[in-house]
């Protein structure tokens, strides 16, 4: 049985990317810090993934067990030793906490064997495996650099379904929607996995997925949090605010038509599903979690600033995007740290400061005054 080891036991990991290979016939190590996930994972050797729709449909996920990266590190080892896919659905922010952990493993493995193995962040960002790689290089040494040359495959990737925060903390069992989409930029014959989609050029995949569906993530999650709704199907049932996400996706969706020579009216049908997926009734998705970690979604190659940016250079409109990064900013989660920190920095520095810090706008952008007078604008309306 093919192994792959997976870091990141958590939503989109066991109930998506870990899910799709175990059902794909290889054994899934799952690598988390969450003792109470291990620990059930290797008591119950099985979990189910369930359907968000009217008639769910249950898959049994078998073949998974789970170490703790932090306090059993050589059995990640030998396990990374002995896989031949290392995937990981953890957070880009995480992403350089466990390339020394990859980076022994790899090595171990290439100082015995130069059988292939192929590694793929599964993450929203872009480029996510090639800044994995670079971390994972950073920590080996020129022995280990020079054997990864035709055995180690990094694969960047796109990955697309929506899975929400699990009601039932006490069962490993995850909640989906039906539609998923894993794109991974190779053309290499490399072993199959069913559910995986491979192309030559992920770039029009990603920014697509990443411009449309968290871009109207984001824009539904901050403005439902302003206006004190607690879902994102809830918050689009306010057809002001649907109105305000469709306008933004149809911004980003004017750039995505132009810069990869989209077919317009496929690209309106892609926004159509994309909304429907989001009203999906039987997900519950928080906008607590669609919007968590602002300052992430902030930086400058993110869904919300890179498509402002793109947009204003080829002189489409970017009024909406400007908007939703104004309620980005006025995103006051307590619970979650990036909120916390970007309130903070805006008492002390100001927007002009955080825009140009964090998105990397300079304040003499014209882009950053509108931005500026939509935060205003919006903070009147909302902070009564
Ligand atoms: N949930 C979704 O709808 C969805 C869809 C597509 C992509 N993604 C992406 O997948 C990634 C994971 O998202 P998620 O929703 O599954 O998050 P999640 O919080 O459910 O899962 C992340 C897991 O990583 C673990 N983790 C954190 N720090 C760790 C460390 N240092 N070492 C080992 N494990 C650690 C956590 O314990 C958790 O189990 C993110 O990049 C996200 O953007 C999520
Ligand atoms: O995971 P994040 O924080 O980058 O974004 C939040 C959501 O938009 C995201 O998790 C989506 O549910 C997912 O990307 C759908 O494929």
């Amino acid at each position: 049985m093919k192994k792959v080891v997976h870091f990141g036991a958590g939503n989109i990991g066991r109930g998506f990317i870990g899910a799709l290979f175990s059902q794909s016939g290889y054994h899934v190590t799952f690598v988390d810090i969450a003792d109470e996930i291990i620990s059930r994972l290797n008591e119950e050797k099985a979990y189910k993934v369930k359907t968000a729709e009217d008639q769910p449909k249950v898959t049994e996920i078998q073949n998974v067990l789970g170490l703790n990266n932090m306090k059993q590190e050589e059995a990640v080892i030998k396990a990374i030793e002995e896989a031949t896919y290392i995937t990981t659905a953890i957070g880009p922010n995480i992403l350089p906490h466990i390339a020394p952990l990859i980076a022994k493993g790899l090595k171990g493995r290439l100082d015995s064997s130069n059988e292939k193995v192929y590694v793929i962040a599964c993450e929203n960002q872009i480029s996510a495996t090639d800044i994995l790689k670079g971390h994972i290089l950073k920590a080996m040494d020129d022995d280990a650099t020079n054997k990864i040359e035709g055995t180690v495959h990094f694969f960047n990737s796109a990955v697309d379904r929506i899975v929400p925060i699990q009601d039932n903390k006490n069962s490993l069992d995850v909640l989906v929607e039906p539609y998923f989409e894993w794109v991974v930029e190779t053309i290499e014959d490399i072993p199959t996995v069913e559910g995986m989609t491979k192309v030559a050029d992920l770039a029009p995949f990603i920014e697509r997925k990443l411009f449309t569906v968290n871009t109207g993530h984001a824009v539904t999650a901050y403005f439902g949090y302003l206006d004190g709704k607690e879902t994102i199907d809830q918050t689009l049932n306010d057809p002001s605010i649907y109105e305000k996400v469709k306008a933004t996706i149809e911004e980003t969706g004017a750039y995505l038509i132009k810069r990869y020579e989209l077919d317009e009216a496929e690209h309106q049908k892609y926004i159509k599903k994309i909304l429907g997926r989001f009203q999906n009734q039987h997900l519950h998705d928080d906008v607590t979690r669609v919007g968590r970690s602002p300052i992430r979604k902030l930086g400058a190659e993110d869904r919300l600033v890179k498509p402002l940016v793109e947009a204003k250079k080829l002189g489409l409109s970017y009024q909406n995007l400007a908007s939703a990064i104004a309620a980005c900013l006025l995103f006051d989660v307590g619970e979650d740290p990036e909120a916390a920190q970007l309130q903070k920095m805006i008492q002390e520095h100001g927007i002009t400061y955080v825009l140009n810090e964090l998105s990397l706008l300079n304040e003499t952008d014209e882009a950053v005054q509108t931005i500026v007078e939509k935060y205003e604008s919006l903070k009147a309306e909302y902070r009564k």
